[in-house]
């Protein structure tokens, strides 16, 4: 039977084939090194048409009927694994010797594969800490990928970030689509694009929008204030509170929807399938084809499926009763408000419409929540901090919180020191975010990076490096004013909103919640841990893929007398 098979298929046809296919599977890596645009964009076209070459090649041979099943089948076989063979020999010669990133040090596997950084991101969720230790082995400037630098340079941020920056953003931002039609103003690469659509959002979240959005978030945070006093004295978990407050304020302010999360004390499901999504996402986007490769077999996007579907029903309710004559009066009426009146601002198609309307829930509730509740961390780790902070309130609003305003709060910059140095030891997107170079490649200093490179600044590693932050491990407010000048704040680099062209949206919507936030819950509570609680895993043992997810954190909120 074998014979018969394999007939017309000998020995000397096996070794033909075998190095025929090496030398296209070599002569193929070199075109597609050579070539102008980035390949892994065009991965999944290669990969289906790979599959449909091969399982064609087979029916083709046994509809035409002329020649043995199996022999074809082991010819194609033996093609298919010398062209990888070739492919991923010539790979790896190029990477690891010939590549222009070749001279800067890292793991040889991480300059072979962006699937070593994926397991990083998968291994125990602490990929900053494997970070950490990678530069501490290979130095400030540590090759992550075959085209990925990681540098830990504070002259590298502005050339990186800054307003004046020449890269763009990386391959990374392609993991929702390669179109810029179909995706929000995140997934944007291009800047002529990006400008433009930018717009909207800034609309929707300008100082004057903030005007409008102050005594609804004042109305929530009653509601979170109401809920802890119906607790008082009992343990409660900081990180679930802070989350259903996030939420809600998102849902009020970006749809003028209420999620009602703290009125129920239950989980709205996207806050769960949020967690899902950036779960599945955290690890796979080290490789930014294969998010969309997920998502184009069917089944297997069961991270993705729930949160689109949940954030798509709530933009069909919001686009049900959006009227074009008012004047918006929240982020997404803004984007419907542009559509309307065709401004090129406008979101170009439904996909990229969904798109932004999902950058507004996980872009703002996570970020805030998590802030929130590390803030409560410091204030309860620091008792002294939390002490100054009440004081100075009363001194602001001597009558207490029946009496809370703004414009007050606003006056106690204490409190903006105490976000500062939250988001500082804690930035809630705790990864180095890439940019890719210009085709001239940039110089940082008497470095020179290379055209097509994604390059990134560890954001968490680099706000507590000693060799530019004091005592870099320690939650000291005062370093962001009395203490400014002693602690060098000005010469260190702190950039958790990361800076110009793509600098983070909602830093207006994020300080105005946390400040109302902080503010009304420590002039109401005393605030401690819960008995057992010392919040050494909440502080340590924080997962960090992407963004980072918290342990629950146990508090007791006491309410003051005064309040
Ligand atoms: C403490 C709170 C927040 C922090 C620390 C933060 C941080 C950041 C960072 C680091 C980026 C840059 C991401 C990148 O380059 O890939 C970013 C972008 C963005 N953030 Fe925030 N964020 C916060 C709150 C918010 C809120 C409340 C919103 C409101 C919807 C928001 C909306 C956005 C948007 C739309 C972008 C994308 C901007 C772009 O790609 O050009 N963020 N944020």
């Amino acid at each position: 039977m074998a014979l018969t098979l394999l007939d017309g298929y000998t020995h000397a046809t096996t070794v033909r084939v075998l190095w025929s296919s090496i030398l296209v599977g070599a002569c193929f890596h070199v075109a597609i090194a050579r070539a102008s645009f980035e390949f892994e964009q065009y991965m999944i076209p290669f990969l289906s048409l790979a599959s449909v070459v091969c399982i064609g090649e087979v029916l083709l041979v046994i509809i035409l009927g002329d020649l043995p099943v199996g022999g074809v089948f082991l010819r194609s076989l033996t093609f298919w694994t010398g062209f990888s063979a070739g492919l991923f020999a010539s790979l790896s010669v190029y990477r690891l010797v010939i590549h222009r990133c070749r001279r800067y040090p890292g793991p040889p596997i991480a300059k072979l594969t962006r699937f070593y950084a994926a397991y990083l991101n998968a291994k125990d969720g602490q990929f900053y800490q494997e970070m950490a230790k990678l530069h501490d082995q290979y130095g400030d400037y540590l090759r992550m990928g075959p085209r990925e630098i990681s540098i830990l340079d504070p002259a590298a941020i502005p050339l990186i970030y800054g307003p004046e920056s020449t890269c763009r953003k990386g391959t990374l931002y392609s993991i929702n689509s390669l179109d810029s039609d179909k995706v929000s103003i995140i997934g944007i690469r291009e800047p002529s694009k990006y400008r433009p659509r930018r717009r909207a959002w800034d609309r929707g979240l300008s100082i004057k929008a903030m005007r409008i959005y102050q005594p609804r978030v004042k109305s929530l945070t009653d509601v979170l204030v109401k809920q802890l006093r119906n607790r008082t004295g009992q343990p409660l978990d900081a990180t679930t509170w802070t989350m259903l407050y996030g939420f809600d304020v998102m849902g009020d302010v970006s749809f003028g929807q209420s999620f009602a999360n703290m009125a129920t004390g239950q989980e709205h499901p996207a806050i769960h399938a949020m967690h899902k999504y950036l779960g599945v996402l955290g690890p796979i986007m080290a490789i930014p084809w294969f998010p969309l490769l997920i998502s184009a077999i069917p089944g297997m996007d069961v991270g993705f499926t729930e949160l689109f579907g949940i954030c798509a029903k709530v933009l069909k309710d919001k686009q049900q009763i959006f009227d074009k004559e008012k004047q918006p009066t929240d982020i997404v009426a803004w984007f419907l408000k542009a559509i309307k009146e065709r401004d090129d601002s406008a979101s170009p198609t439904k996909e990229s419409l969904d798109d932004d309307t999902r950058a507004v829930i996980i872009g703002g509730s996570d970020t805030i929540s998590n802030t929130f509740a590390n803030a409560l961390f410091y204030l309860v780790k620091y008792p002294e901090v939390q002490r100054k902070l009440c004081g100075l309130l009363n001194e602001a609003i001597p009558e207490g919180y029946v009496s809370w305003n703004y414009t007050q709060v606003e006056t106690v910059s204490y409190i903006d020191d105490i976000i500062n140095e939250t988001l500082r030891l804690k930035p809630p997107t705790i990864q180095g975010l890439p940019r890719e170079t210009p085709a001239q490649g940039i110089r940082i200093g008497d470095k020179h990076i290379p055209g097509y490179v994604n390059v990134s600044v560890p954001v968490t590693l680099i706000q507590r490096d000693p060799r530019w932050w004091k005592q870099p491990n320690e939650f000291i407010p005062e370093r962001w004013m009395e203490r400014r000048g002693e602690m060098g704040t000005d010469d260190s680099p702190w950039f958790p909103f990361q800076m110009g062209m793509h600098a983070c949206a909602g830093k207006n919507l994020a300080y105005l919640t946390l400040r109302i936030a902080l503010s009304a819950l420590v002039q109401n509570f005393d605030i401690t841990f819960a008995p057992g609680e010392t919040g050494e895993k909440f502080d340590g043992d924080y997962l960090s893929s992407f963004v980072m997810t918290l342990r629950p954190l146990q508090l007791v909120f006491i309410p003051r007398s005064r309040a």
